[in-house]
């Protein structure tokens, strides 16, 4: 069996992406996600996404990590709504589902603006904080990102007692400009920094924006550059969470599948 599959990246953080609106790919196959996703035996890629079809909503994104596991990915969903709008899905504006629920987007000029989900909450973890925006975020502020070590730290962090069994993402943040911070991310199921992480970035521009009083976030990362608005609730809770930022076609290509003779 040939599958027929698109690169997408979102500020270098990259996916394959299969139109499966036929829902053919074999989606309980977690060895077969793997090994398209494995960077030197494979397409490589740090997750992978189908679109299907599903009632009430444009498409379904279904996003899996590198690994297999499944969770929320903010860049996987801009680049979702990047590949639907190439596939004649939808226009220039959506209402799709993913795995937190349902989710708004606008894309123009290849800039997706998504909307987030609402967050109930940060809460404080030791000096650092954590952050659910659809997968958990842990964050901490350093001094000199560029020079961190986020592989090692991240991994110690996302493997540590409070978050297990599950673990959590890890972000490193440095203040760059009054309303503009570097992030970098440890990520869960790719088990490695990535160049970006659309969660990760919204958790970490929740806390700054919350903690300097902005509401209108600037983001560099290692793949490029995200802003993210939002507004606070009284109660400490946010809504209107908007992450937005350049989502890629970069190729396309087919992908065998080896099968029983
Ligand atoms: N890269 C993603 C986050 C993907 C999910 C994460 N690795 C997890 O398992 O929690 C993003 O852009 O949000």
């Amino acid at each position: 069996m040939d599958i027929i599959f698109y690169k997408y990246q979102g500020t270098g953080n990259d996916f394959v992406m299969i139109d499966d609106r036929s829902e053919s790919f074999p989606e309980r196959n977690l060895g077969l996600v793997q090994e398209i996703c494995d960077r030197k035996f494979g397409v490589g890629a740090d997750g992978l996404i189908l679109i299907r079809n599903k009632a009430g909503f444009d498409f379904e994104m279904i996003y899996y990590n590198a690994d297999g596991s499944q969770s929320m990915c903010g860049n996987g969903a801009r680049c979702a709504v990047a590949f639907s709008h190439f596939l004649g899905i939808i226009q220039s504006n959506t209402t799709f589902l993913a795995i937190d629920g349902p989710h708004e987007a606008h894309i123009e000029s290849g800039i997706v603006d998504l909307k987030m989900g609402a967050v109930s909450s940060l809460s404080n973890a030791g000096k650092d904080y954590f952050v659910n925006t659809g997968s958990p975020h842990h964050v901490r502020f350093v001094d000199d990102v560029h020079s961190y070590p986020v592989v090692e730290e991240g991994a110690k962090i996302r493997y540590s007692d409070p978050y297990s069994p599950k673990g959590t993402n890890v972000n490193f943040v440095s203040k760059i400009n009054e309303d503009e911070i570097f992030v970098r991310t440890y990520e869960r199921g790719v088990e490695n920094e990535t160049l970006s992480c659309g969660t990760g970035v919204t958790a970490c521009a929740l806390v700054f924006g919350s903690r300097n009083e902005l509401r209108n976030v600037k983001i560099k990362t290692p793949g490029g550059s995200l802003s993210v608005r939002f507004s606070e609730n009284a109660d400490g809770s946010f809504q209107n969470i908007f992450l937005v930022g350049p989502a890629m076609q970069v190729f396309e290509g087919r992908i065998k599948i080896e099968t029983e003779p």
